[in-house]
Parts: structure tokens; sequence; C-alpha cells
């Protein structure tokens, strides 16, 4: 595959400050673009500016901590630092005016978009997917945005990057809209960053480059199967590499031991869990992981892995990573063997085994099959509580089974489960999750955003797909329903779709909790609903 073509970087006009500043340096040389390539390295802002970013995240300069890592350098950035250095301690140095004059603030295209109040739910959908639209050539040298080859979706508002799950989400409605074209370029960049880094990233943002996501390319990949854009077969060696990444390690651990992603349980079984390879703050809530580690009494390095590890699940932040669901200090991610971690990876063991299959490679066929079955074995072990019949993830420490959420439809939507598993699934979601605006993340009210009162459009989806698999329409259809309600219902009254909505009133509302504010957009929730327009007909009520 070709990398796209860099667009070349012009400088603007220096500010007063750098004519100060270049009295004190030499002149600054033209940056090096390498054609072709991706930066020379992975450094984040966090690696790139050291002190000076330390110091503009602590001094609050930016209300959100995302900003600044976002930010895009006006030039070299080790020639930045340079410059910071020498003059910091200097009288009447401002830190203000210093990033003022380096770096230019991220451009969220879209803020600028007025929705019409006329359009259809549908029409302002399908008018969103070019505002929500990203070029290769959008790459700003240096700044922390990897550049990909082909045109991506952006979930929107303060997310201006892709993001590995969300994309399949989103993907779903690309395709009700007829927009195949995005459906393969975006597939085919994440494929291309598997093969750049070796795994999908959480985003593509240098700092997201440690951790991944949930696995959902195998669905992505599917998903071209049924919606008619051929050619699944061409992505078997790119699972086989991603499946790579989330096994690292398995074969040398013993029993009670972990390495990355991979935990081996008392009997010898082999599932899975979140990690992050890198355990400092998080470069985009840098100021946030700093003062939560300071709540514990735990070494902050572990803290910090925790909480990176919970924003690989997707689930940043929720009560299922928890001890204590009042105490985000009490974060403890990397000792949670999740449900649906687990579930997203039987389904890339099954979609290996099916694609190897029709290229006729039996043995790769016979061996992943295999794979897939020892994997529904160990989550029938460990994540199946007989007693409440439900999926629940399993603290690995404390060798016990850990809260009931959400989570628990996955299995179902992957086709793990057996239908007895499905029908006592159904009933207790009905009983615990359900209400009338759709499922509830969690039942537990924490403040967190992945908590109760909050309902998001990959779990509906999820819900929906997977009682209807086991043949409960009437559940699967109520969830769809109730969903379409309480997104149109927002819309109609405040004309935007967004990321997340409270859902525990009569009324839909503005979804809530978490680290930073609501989003407009929002690219999940469009490609969700979209699709289920596709399905349900525009009549909501
Ligand atoms: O900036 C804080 C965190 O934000 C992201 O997480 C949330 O938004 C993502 C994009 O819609 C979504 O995939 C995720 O489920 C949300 O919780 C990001 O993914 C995190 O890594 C980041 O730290």
């Amino acid at each position: 595959m070709q990398n796209a073509k860099l667009k070349s970087h012009e400088f603007p006009e220096l500010e007063p400050i750098e004519l100060i500043l270049d009295r004190m340096m030499d002149a600054e040389p033209e940056p090096e673009m390498i054609e072709g390539l991706p930066p020379s390295d992975a450094l984040t802002p966090a690696d790139r500016y050291m002190e000076l970013f330390t110091a503009v995240q602590s001094s609050r300069l930016f209300e959100d901590s995302k900003t600044f890592p976002d930010c895009a350098p006006k030039m070299d950035p080790l020639d930045i630092l340079l410059r910071y250095r020498r003059i910091k301690n200097h009288p009447g140095f401002n830190l203000q005016r210093f990033v003022d004059a380096h770096f230019s603030l991220p451009a969220h295209h879209g803020d600028e978009y007025v929705s019409d109040p006329g359009d259809s739910l549908t029409e302002h959908i399908d008018k969103l997917w070019p505002v929500l639209t990203r070029q290769p050539e959008d790459h700003v040298p240096w700044s922390s945005l990897l550049p990909l080859p082909q045109a991506y979706i952006v979930p929107g508002g303060r997310f201006s990057e892709t993001y590995y799950w969300d994309s399949y989400f989103t993907m779903l409605g690309l395709a009700e809209s007829g927009r195949n074209d995005l459906l393969r370029t975006m597939a085919d960049n994440f494929a291309w960053m598997i093969e750049m880094y070796g795994h999908i990233p959480n985003g593509n943002r240098t700092y997201y480059l440690s951790r991944s996501q949930p696995p959902v390319f195998a669905l992505m990949v599917e998903l071209f199967e049924e919606d008619g854009v051929r050619g699944a077969r061409r992505y078997l060696d790119h699972l086989l590499k991603e499946y790579a990444f989330w096994m690292d390690g398995a074969g040398s651990l013993m029993p009670n031991q972990a390495y990355r992603h991979v935990v081996c349980l008392p009997d010898g079984a082999l599932l899975n869990r979140y990690w992050d390879d890198r355990d400092t703050p998080r470069d985009e809530s840098w100021r946030e992981d700093v003062e939560t580690a300071k709540l514990s009494s735990r070494p902050a390095n572990e803290v910090y892995r925790d909480l990176r590890a919970g924003a690989a699940s997707g689930w940043d932040y929720s009560s299922r990573w928890l001890r204590d669901p009042d105490r985000l200090a009490s974060i403890r991610t990397t000792q949670f063997i999740p449900v649906d971690l687990n579930a997203f990876l039987y389904k890339l063991e099954s979609a290996i085994s099916n694609i190897a299959g029709l290229k006729g490679n039996r043995e790769t066929q016979a061996l992943f099959r295999h794979k897939a079955e020892v994997r529904r074995d160990a989550i029938t072990r460990y994540l199946w509580d007989d007693e409440e019949g439900c999926f629940r993830d399993y603290d690995w420490h404390r060798q016990q089974r850990a809260r009931f959420s959400a989570a628990s439809v996955v299995p179902l939507f992957v086709g793990l489960a057996t239908h007895t598993q499905a029908e006592s699934v159904a009933a207790v979601v009905r009983e615990r999750l359900l209400t009338s605006g759709g499922l509830l993340a969690t039942e537990v009210e924490t403040g967190e955003q992945w908590d109760k009162p909050n309902g998001w459009a990959p779990l509906q989806w999820m819900a929906i797909q997977g009682f209807k698999l086991y043949g409960n329409d009437a559940l699967g259809d109520e969830i769809a329903r109730s969903w379409l309600r309480t997104v149109n219902q927002f819309y109609q009254k405040h004309h935007k779709l967004i990321e997340k909505y409270h859902i525990s009133g009569s009324a839909a509302r503005e979804g809530g909790g978490g680290e930073y504010p609501l989003q407009d957009g929002f690219g999940w929730t469009n490609g969700v609903v979209r699709r289920l327009i596709g399905l349900y007909g525009e009549n909501y009520e």
C-alpha cells in the first residue's frame, strides 16, 4: 500500500516574541520532510517538550488537557524546547505568550457547521459525513497527528482524529448512506496501521500509539462482506498480525502470571485484559491523571498504567474498572478480565478461521477454530455467572467475578453464547439496564461517563444485534426503537447528535460525567442511528 504524499507546511509570520528570541538564537533551519514516510519517530508531545509540556499542562493554560497535545508547533519541536530553556528564567517571561508564539491551536473543522432545522435526521447525518471527513493532506508536520494514507471520519468536537472502535460503529452508518468509498478507505487505513505499527492504536495520534482499543477490525472486515464491498480475504494477514499483538507473550506464561494483554489463569486458561505499554500520565489528560494518582496510596506509575488501560478499554471511565465505584483513584483495569474484550477476540479468532477456510488454508482454519472454542470454554468458566444468569468481568487478582454491565451483551453479539445463556442475559438486561430511552451502560451511578445514567450508541447496537441473533426480536426491537426515540427527541430540540445520552429520565437529555465536556458530532451516534433508520424507518414514535 502506498503512503500519502504530505503537503508541505508553511510557517506563519514571526510574532514579536519570536523576533526577540531570534536575536538570542541562530536562524531556524527548514524542516526536512521525507515524503511517503510517517514521522521519523513516535514521540508524544510529553516526550518532545519535556518540562515545557509539564509547565503548560500543570499551569492550566488550556481548560481541556487535550488542547496542548493537539497543538501544531510552528517550528522544529527541539528548537522550541531549547528556546524555552534559554528564556524561561528571564524576568518577565510569560508562558502563555511563549506558547502562543510557538504553537497553533488545533483546528476543529466542523465547529462552524450550522445545521438546518428543517432537515430530517437522515438528511442531517448524510450532510455531516463530509464535515467529519479528514484527508491525508490535513496532517501537519511535527504535530501529534499520525498521517494516514486515505480519507477517514472523526467523531467530532475535541476528537479530531480517527478512533479505532468508534470507526466500526460509524462505518455501519456510512454503509447505509452508500458511502462505501469511506468504508474501504477507513478499513485500508486500519490495515495500514497494523502494517506500520504492528497494531491499531487507540487513535491516529502519537500519544495513542502505546495502546489499542476494543479490537473490532474483524467486525469491519465482516461488514465488508455483508454490505457488498467484497474483499475481506485480502485482510487475513492483518487479522493474524493483530492477533499476534493481543496474544504477545502467551506462550511463556505460567498460571497466575500476566504479560501485556494476556493473563494465565490458575487452570492454565489464557484470557485477555486491557493494557498500555506506558505508565506515565496520559498526554491528553495529564493534569487529571496526576491529580488522580495523588489520591491513591499506590505507586503513581501503577495508577497511570491502570488509567491508560482503562482508556484502551473504550470505557474510560466506568465502575467496571474501579474497586471502589466512588473513587477513580481505586482503578485496577489491568486486574480485570473484561467480557467484551474476550468476546471480540473470540470473533477475531473465528474470522481468521473463516477467511483462512475461504482461502483454502485448512491448517489455519482448524487451528483458529480450536482457539475460538478454547476461549469460549474459558469465558464460560470464568466470566459466566450461572446464579445471576449473566456474563461478568473477572477480577483475576481477587479471583472473583466483578460487576455486571452492558458488556454482558457482547458474547451474544459475537455469537459465542448458548441459547440458554442468551435467554438469561435478556431477562437480566431487561430487569437491570433497560429504560424507556435505551440500554444503560451500568446500574451504578458514579459520575463517570460509562456508567448510569448514560446510554452509548455502540452498546445499543451490540445489544440489538445480539438479542436478534438469538431470536429475541422483541427485546432487540424495543431497544432499537427506544434509542431512535432518544436521539430523535434530542435532535428535534437541539438539531444535533451527541456522544452519549442521559437515558434514565422520561425525556432525552445530554449525557454527562467523566473528565471532558459532552461532545457534539458525533461519529458513532450518527453511524448507529443511520443504520437503525435503514432497518426501522423514519417513524420513531
Ligand atoms: O481524552 C480522554 C480520552 O478520550 C477518548 O475516550 C473517549 O472518546 C473516544 C472517542 O469517541 C471513545 O472511543 C472512548 O470510548 C471514549 O471514552 C480516548 O479514546 C481516550 O484514550 C482518551 O484518554
